[in-house]
């Protein structure tokens, strides 16, 4: 939590004001943010000072595994968070990619599980890493990546945390995910949750110990309309300690993540938190 807040007082502090075209919004930015999450010692990075939305993160990630490329699936599992850029999203609505309603395109899971090869075959990018690290083997390519830039007229957005690569060191797993974009008051709340939980559950299925989780960030803004609620309220809260994840242990293949895993395998333990925040999301 303290080098949550740290960031958001270094934005703040010394963020530079930035135009930008796709919302229409200026951004308060910095650039370069290295965050680390001790998964080994189950410590949640769970936002503390407002009430966090926790199991709408995991699901969304969830529903990347699962190679979803459509908000109501996402529905489904338990989040909304791909509703506006499935559907409000003026260039994407006019896009002839775009299915119908709800379609997100070629976006995140369906690049980490359908990636299109020249062949018209298709790599399963998340099934290889399983089976590797299953083995105990590292090829130092252990790499899930969303980013492909051949498709991205296919898709509503662009990935923001695009490639994620395992490590191990003998049976302890770590993860070094890379994110190029981060609307710290919103996403980044959720993404640390889920950089954590991916290397939590990757070290389940995977029959190894989990080690720590390292996240890169590049720019990371403070969206104009966002920046009252973080400075005057958000910020002047004192954090609570960390609360713990508990996992369902009967999750232990990634079939088991892809069919019958819900929200309800998700519990967290001693969560204390401040009053919620609702801040204003960018289209
Ligand atoms: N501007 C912007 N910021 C983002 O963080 C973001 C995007 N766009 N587009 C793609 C995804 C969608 N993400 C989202 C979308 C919505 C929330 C959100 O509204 N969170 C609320 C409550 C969520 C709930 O009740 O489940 C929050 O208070 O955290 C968070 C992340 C992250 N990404
Ligand atoms: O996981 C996510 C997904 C998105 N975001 C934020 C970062 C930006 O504010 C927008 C994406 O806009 P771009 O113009 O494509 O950079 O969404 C996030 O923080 N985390």
């Amino acid at each position: 939590m303290k080098q949550y807040l740290e960031l958001c007082q270094h934005i703040v502090d010394d963020g530079i004001w930035i135009e930008n075209e796709r919302t229409g919004k200026r951004c308060l930015t910095v650039i370069n943010a290295d965050l680390t999450y001790d998964v080994a010692n189950n410590k949640f990075p769970l936002i503390t000072t407002r009430k966090s939305f926790w199991k709408s993160a995991i699901a969304e990630f969830l529903g990347y595994i699962r190679g979803y490329d459509n908000a109501a699936d996402f529905r489904a599992l338990g989040t909304k968070t791909w509703d506006a850029n499935a559907n409000d999203n003026e260039a994407w609505l006019n896009n002839p990619a775009r299915t119908g309603d709800d379609d997100m395109g070629r976006v995140y899971g369906v690049q980490g599980r359908s990636w299109k090869s020249p062949d018209g075959s298709t790599i399963d990018q998340l099934r290889k890493l399983v089976d590797n690290l299953s083995q105990g083997k590292d090829d130092r390519g252990e790499i899930l990546t969303f980013y492909n830039p051949g498709e991205f007229g296919l898709g509503c957005l662009r990935p923001c945390m695009h490639t994620h690569t395992f490590s191990l060191l003998g049976d302890t797993l770590f993860l070094t995910s890379y994110q190029r974009s981060c609307d710290v008051p919103l996403g980044l709340n959720f993404n640390q949750i889920q950089v954590f939980t991916f290397l939590a559950l990757m070290a389940q299925i995977t029959g190894n110990k989990a080690g720590k989780a390292y996240h890169k960030i590049v720019n990371a803004h403070i969206y104009e309309d966002q920046l009252e609620l973080m400075r005057d309220v958000q910020l002047k809260r004192e954090p609570f300690p960390s609360p713990q994840l508990n996992i369902n242990p009967d999750i232990k293949s990634l079939k088991d993540l892809e069919t019958w895993v819900t929200m309800d395998d998700f519990e967290v333990v001693g969560y204390e938190h401040h009053d919620p925040i609702k801040y204003p999301f960018a289209v």
